[in-house]
């Protein structure tokens, strides 16, 4: 099928009868998963926050839930996919500011950044709490802060020289020391913030951060995870440095997937073509060992990807 008829506006000219069998037939959604074979798909097309069709055409391009709950998948116009991120992420700072008086927010480097562009302007630029937000990275080149390279300066140039943050509050990596001392003092900075209860501590006694906003690399590399690396096993240490990384520059520090999945909300921000086939591995759901570092994300909390139509025309595809 098509990747534009399934993106129609109409419920049951898309995904064929199987969606429309399952839709008028809910029992038939508990034992389907998302991909083929099979296609069972459960499809929600331009339907998302009171946005409809008429309203939105051309925003929101479709909406998708897995019915295993945890992982909710969104695809969006790259346009709409940066008004939605923003509002979700206005709505978790009000929640966390509201309930424990801090929000402790992991950035990623790559274009994650850019999709935050709407959080810079109104109404949220005015509205969000940003003294009360706490800023750290996933993953950080081991470089100075202001190389071209570093997340840190990717993240101030594009979002945090625009916002209120309180500088104490944002957490760069000590870039005088070599990767090994910057990961230790960076777990060392997250154990400090825990006992102050600025970062929660989740029941198994890591770091339980409020949001994480992940970028997915087309090798499913998330952080500075990639596949085969023996980091993917770490089970013990939370902050943890690299200094073969096949994607240059080679020494960084990463989070490692025990913090990662102790998250409260974890939010994939993947796009573009290039990311098809990693999002569809990670996406279907299978039993296979052999799994891409994203498909290692099995947060504790709530998951959602944000993909734009590039990154999803897998998932449509007969
Ligand atoms: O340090 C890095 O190299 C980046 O943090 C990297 O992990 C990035 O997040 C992904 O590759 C996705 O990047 P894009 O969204 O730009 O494809």
């Amino acid at each position: 099928m098509a990747f534009s008829v399934a993106f129609s506006t109409s419920y049951c000219t898309l995904q064929s009868s199987i969606l429309c069998a399952q839709k008028s037939n809910p029992q038939s959604l508990k034992t389907s998963s998302l991909f083929p074979p099979g296609k069972k798909l459960f499809h929600q097309p331009l339907r998302y926050k009171g946005f409809s069709p008429k309203r939105g055409a051309g925003e929101i391009k479709a909406s998708i839930k897995w019915e295993k709950g945890y992982k909710k998948v969104e695809v969006f116009s790259k346009e709409h996919l940066a008004v939605s991120l923003a509002y979700d992420v206005a709505q978790l700072s009000n929640k966390f500011t509201r309930e424990r008086g801090a929000f402790t927010v992991v950035l990623s480097g790559g274009s994650l950044i850019k999709y935050l562009r709407k959080l810079v302007e109104p109404p949220y630029i005015d509205s969000i709490e940003w003294s009360k937000w706490h800023v750290f990275w996933v993953d950080e080149r081991v470089v100075p802060k202001d190389n071209l390279e570093s997340n840190y300066k990717l993240a101030y140039d594009g979002f945090l020289s625009k916002v209120a943050i309180p500088p104490v509050n944002i957490y760069a990596i000590d870039d005088a020391l070599p990767a090994d001392g910057a990961a230790d003092v960076y777990e060392t900075t997250l154990k400090r913030l825990m006992k102050s209860n600025v970062i929660e501590t989740s029941t198994r006694g890591f770091p339980k951060l409020d949001l994480m906003l992940l970028g997915m690399g087309p090798d499913g590399h998330v952080g500075s995870l990639f596949p085969g690396h023996p980091h993917l096993k770490e089970d013990h240490k939370w902050v943890t440095f690299i200094k073969d990384s096949p994607k240059p520059p080679p020494e960084r520090i990463t989070f490692t997937f025990p913090v990662i999945n102790s998250s409260s909300n974890i939010v994939m921000v993947v796009t573009g073509e290039g990311k098809a086939n990693a999002v569809y591995s990670a996406l279907e759901d299978d039993e296979k060992t052999d799994k891409l570092p994203v498909e290692l994300i099995l947060p504790e909390g709530e998951l959602k990807w944000y993909l734009d139509v590039g990154a999803a025309s897998k998932l449509f595809k007969e």
